[in-house]
């Protein structure tokens, strides 16, 4: 255990004692539990950590001004369409990436350290449900498409495949995530191929630079974005894992679209067979106050710009041909080669330039009263996992239709968009849409033929309500079989058993 002299030396060179300012007067286990939690901290991180809190609050909250002369739009030869090119050219793509998985050489990486605040719920997004049918929580659908990816791969190489995921947690989310895969029995996957990693934690930090206590036994820490994905990378191991299983790529998401297709055959086929080292997926923006990064050029190189950095005038600016200037949507899916993350472990993290958020953060007062702040009194220092993109040497950017692969869940009900119903909404339309594709026809209680146009994206319940299980279907492919032609009852929930007697 940390001695408090040991811990106190440490934290003077950092110049963080007022940190034990009420050690005396704690009983034997909540001390030993902030010594615990102060030892870790390195003196000479944790004074660099705080000066560059307040050094960046010193500072205007404001984009940087010179940022609008140096943007640009993506060139158009760094970017690829899903929907833009002819069938051919599109089916060679899903080929290739699906060869790629027959051959074990792709993971998934799912960024899951995030707190939810905006949703407003205490435990890990991933084990929310939105109100499907099925109850299904995200993690249960993400489970079920890397099992169908895998089958189809599979069944077209002949082989056994296995795309491993990788889920990076954080102190807040690691220890629900693991009794939820156990309670669930890993939704069927083999647990030796779920690998769960934690990310680190960083203080938070008042304006004048002195880390806060949230109680007299306990800093306030929170995590360190989701670019802490690089130094939780090395700290566990996690790329000598990969390089052991064979796999040469790897595709990070978050945890909240509803709709994000994992180890997308057609997005990998596009960055493995254009070299590229480092893809992100993006959608149209929706409008310019959309709260989506913007893939662009700063000074001729690819990167993301947060919507929190970009000025409200540049994301308004307009295109010579109509729609946004900027408007490649990032939506937190990208494509790594995992040489490039071995770079980036090794070279380029520290390279990485900390993003600032002004937060409300909790704190005991000088007397030890616990406080509530009603203005943002912290700040919280973040890396981002797309900064990385200027160190690639060949970027490309992918565009999908939103209404196929992105509805987030970011907000509570309450919030207009972004929310549980317009997650249930997006899935549940999609379903519609593939099963009229397939030649399904929807009937009342009474009956009566429902109406048969899909419903455009953004609006309200689809006519009928359908729901594919994802080990059905991964993106619409091969339901003719069970629903050509027939009539069905409003809700239809097309599971593997359902799919089963269909077919029988
Ligand atoms: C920095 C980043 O990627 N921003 C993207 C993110 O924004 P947004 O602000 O919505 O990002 P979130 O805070 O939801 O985090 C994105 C993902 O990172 C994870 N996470 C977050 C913080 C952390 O310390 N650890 C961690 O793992 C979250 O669990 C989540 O899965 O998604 C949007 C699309 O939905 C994109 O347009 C934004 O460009």
């Amino acid at each position: 255990m940390a001695s408090e002299l040991d811990v106190r030396a440490r934290l003077q060179r950092a110049g963080q004692e007022h940190l034990l300012r009420f050690c005396a007067e704690l009983a034997p286990g909540p001390r030993a539990a902030l010594l615990a939690q102060l030892e870790p901290l390195e003196p000479e991180a944790l004074r660099e950590h705080c000066r560059r809190a307040a050094a960046a609050c010193a500072r205007p909250p404001a984009p940087a001004p010179d940022l609008a002369a140096r943007l640009r739009p993506l060139p158009p030869e760094r970017v690829g369409s899903a929907s833009g090119v002819a069938p051919q050219t599109r089916r060679l793509w899903e080929e290739e990436g699906f060869h790629q998985i027959a051959l074990n050489k792709v993971a998934v990486l799912l960024l899951a350290g995030g707190q939810g605040t905006r949703l407003g719920v205490t435990y890990p997004k991933g084990m929310y449900q939105v109100g499907l049918p099925s109850q299904k929580t995200l993690y249960q659908l993400q489970a079920e498409r890397i099992r169908r990816v895998e089958q189809l791969a599979g069944e077209r190489y002949g082989t056994r495949c296995t795309v491993p995921w990788y889920i990076m947690t954080s102190e807040f989310t690691l220890g629900p995530t693991a009794k939820f895969f156990k309670e669930h029995d890993f939704f069927h996957l083999d647990p030796n191929n779920v690998v769960m990693f934690e990310q680190r934690m960083l203080p938070a930090v008042t304006f004048d630079g002195r880390a806060i206590l949230e109680r007299k036994d306990k800093v306030a820490m929170a995590p360190d974005g989701n670019g802490g994905l690089y130094c939780a990378l090395a700290d566990h191991q996690v790329l000598e894992d990969m390089e052991r299983r064979g796999v040469e790529f790897v595709h990070v998401y978050c945890v909240d679209n509803i709709l994000v297709r994992l180890a997308d055959p057609v997005f990998i086929g596009f960055c493995v067979l254009r070299g590229a080292d480092c893809g992100a997926k993006v959608v149209e923006k929706a409008s310019p106050e959309e709260p989506v990064g913007v893939v662009c050029q700063v000074d001729g190189v690819p990167q993301v710009v947060e919507y929190s950095e970009i000025s409200p005038e540049t994301a308004r600016l307009c295109a010579p041909g109509g729609g946004l200037l900027y408007n490649a949507g990032n939506i937190c899916n990208h494509f790594f080669t995992r040489d490039f993350l071995q770079m980036v472990t090794r070279e380029f993290e520290p390279l990485l330039k900390p993003h600032v958020a002004v937060k409300k953060v909790p704190y005991v007062d000088e007397e030890g009263n616990p406080v509530k702040p009603l203005e943002p009194n912290g700040i919280k220092m973040e890396k981002f996992v797309f900064d990385v993109l200027p160190f690639a040497k060949n970027f490309v950017a992918f565009q999908v239709l939103r209404g196929e692969e992105f509805s987030p869940l970011k907000n509570a009900d309450s919030a207009e968009r972004d929310n549980p119903s317009t997650a249930r909404r997006a899935l549940l339309a999609q379903h519609h849409r593939w099963a009229l594709q397939a030649g399904a026809h929807f009937l009342d209680a009474h009956g009566a033929r429902l109406p048969e146009q899909p419903s455009p994206p953004g609006s309200g319940e689809p006519p009928a309500i359908c729901e594919i299980s994802p080990l059905v279907s991964y993106s619409g492919e091969g339901l003719e079989v069970y629903l050509q032609g027939r009539e069905f009852e409003s809700p239809l929930i097309l599971d593997v058993d359902t799919a089963r007697t269909l077919q029988a």
